[in-house]
């Protein structure tokens, strides 16, 4: 890793963030924050598909205030953009999760958190708790964070975190759909990818466990093989049991599926194909998008959220415009946090804010319910 000689104000979009980050990190961590699975159709398609939408805005609107907030799972963000769960952040920088942690907290903003962070669930709850509290106190209460559950064929296990995220006071439970195993991102295989010696995955080994004394680079391709391939529709009632968090399903990319969602009694779903990591040539989440809003209907009660491919304010605009909540962010963050740590989180939170604040003005919508379907048109 080496240092930055950029400031971070110098840092005006998310594709400099990106380009300075790529210069700082060993090859195969690159590969790793970077890779789509296979040919990368899927990484690509949804970068594309926001380029599909243009907007036609309106004008002789008083923008001379625009309001950003919006309610997700019932609770007032200041933001529609938020942080979607991501592995290892100590790849990126030395303080890991806690950097992110203090970034989100710090400013209000919804932070999901990974089962497979280098951080345990407890420290990224107390970090962001105590940055949101000096803050202010914006974000105190662990609403505003939740944590993200990959389901593994160890039950006791699966059910010990999700017994730890409720008493750590996550807002929400986030259970990712796409990953019953592991898609095949080609260069981390030929990388032979795995965490460096001293880091590990706090939520599921403790250090000097047996197994990670085996093999301390641990893989993460062997991490994903303990995952349940064969958890069903059938077996999310079980973990809904287990908790009274309300349920996310990250993952989503049908109708059926999302109506299937709403009839299992599920709080909000996700439409995300795991950035293109997972299923290569999946559909593209913005493409995805329209049919499950419609699918679901306006009186739905279950909240849809959006990644994949977010990087500019007037992707945030599509997106709500086609009919999201809120939108996460997965590389983005990563990113910043890799350039600057804490400050390059919260200046990738600040550039996207304040572009999609632009983009609403000039678009001429001063609040979020503005931003509706028609204000967009094919190209
Ligand atoms: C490096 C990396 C690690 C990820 N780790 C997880 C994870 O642990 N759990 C999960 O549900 N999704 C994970 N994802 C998927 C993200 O939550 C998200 O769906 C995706 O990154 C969104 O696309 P974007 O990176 O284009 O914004 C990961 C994505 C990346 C790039
Ligand atoms: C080990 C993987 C399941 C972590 C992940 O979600 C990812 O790298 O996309």
């Amino acid at each position: 890793m080496t240092e930055p000689t950029l400031e971070v104000s110098s840092l005006l979009t998310v594709r400099d963030v990106e380009r300075l980050a790529r210069t700082m990190l060993p090859k195969s961590t690159v590969d790793y924050f970077r890779s789509g699975s296979d040919a990368e159709y899927t990484r690509r398609a949804n970068r594309g598909a926001f380029r599909k939408w243009a907007i036609a805005y309106r004008v002789l609107v008083d923008v001379s205030r625009v309001d950003t907030r919006v309610r997700v799972l019932g609770q007032e963000l200041a933001s529609p953009i938020l942080i979607a769960p991501t592995a290892y952040h100590r790849l990126a920088h030395p303080e890991g999760e806690r950097a992110t942690a203090r970034a989100a907290g710090g400013s209000g903003t919804l932070y999901v958190a990974s089962t497979l962070a280098t951080t345990s669930l407890e420290d990224i709850a107390a970090t962001y708790d105590a940055a949101g509290a000096s803050a202010g106190g914006a974000s105190v209460g662990g609403a505003s964070r939740w944590f993200q559950l990959y389901v593994h064929k160890d039950r006791g296990l699966t059910r010990s975190l999700v017994e730890r995220a409720e008493a750590s006071g996550y807002g929400a439970l986030v259970v990712t759909v796409d990953t019953p195993v592991l898609g095949r991102r080609l260069r981390d295989v030929r990388n032979a990818f795995g965490l460096p010696d001293g880091m590990h995955m706090a939520n599921l080994f403790a250090p000097g466990d047996g197994i990670e004394a085996k093999d301390p680079a641990f893989r993460h391709a062997q991490i994903a093989a303990r995952h349940d391939a064969s958890f069903t529709w059938h077996d999310l009632a079980s973990i809904r049991a287990w908790t009274r968090m309300p349920l996310v399903l990250k993952g989503i990319v049908r109708a059926d599926d999302a109506l299937r969602a709403r009839d299992s009694g599920v709080a909000g779903i996700i439409v995300s194909n795991h950035g293109g990591r997972q299923l290569d040539s999946a559909v593209a989440t913005l493409d995805a998008l329209p049919s499950v809003v419609e699918a679901l209907g306006a009186q739905a009660g279950v909240d849809v959220l959006l990644d994949g491919g977010v990087r500019w304010g007037t992707d945030v605009f599509k997106a709500l415009a086609l009919g999201a909540r809120a939108v996460l962010v997965g590389r983005p963050i990563v990113w910043g946090l890799t350039a600057f740590g804490e400050a390059g989180v919260a200046r990738v939170l600040d550039i996207l804010r304040s572009e999609l604040v632009h983009a609403m003005t000039l678009a001429g919508c001063p609040a979020i319910d503005a931003v509706t379907r028609d204000m967009l048109v094919r190209r």
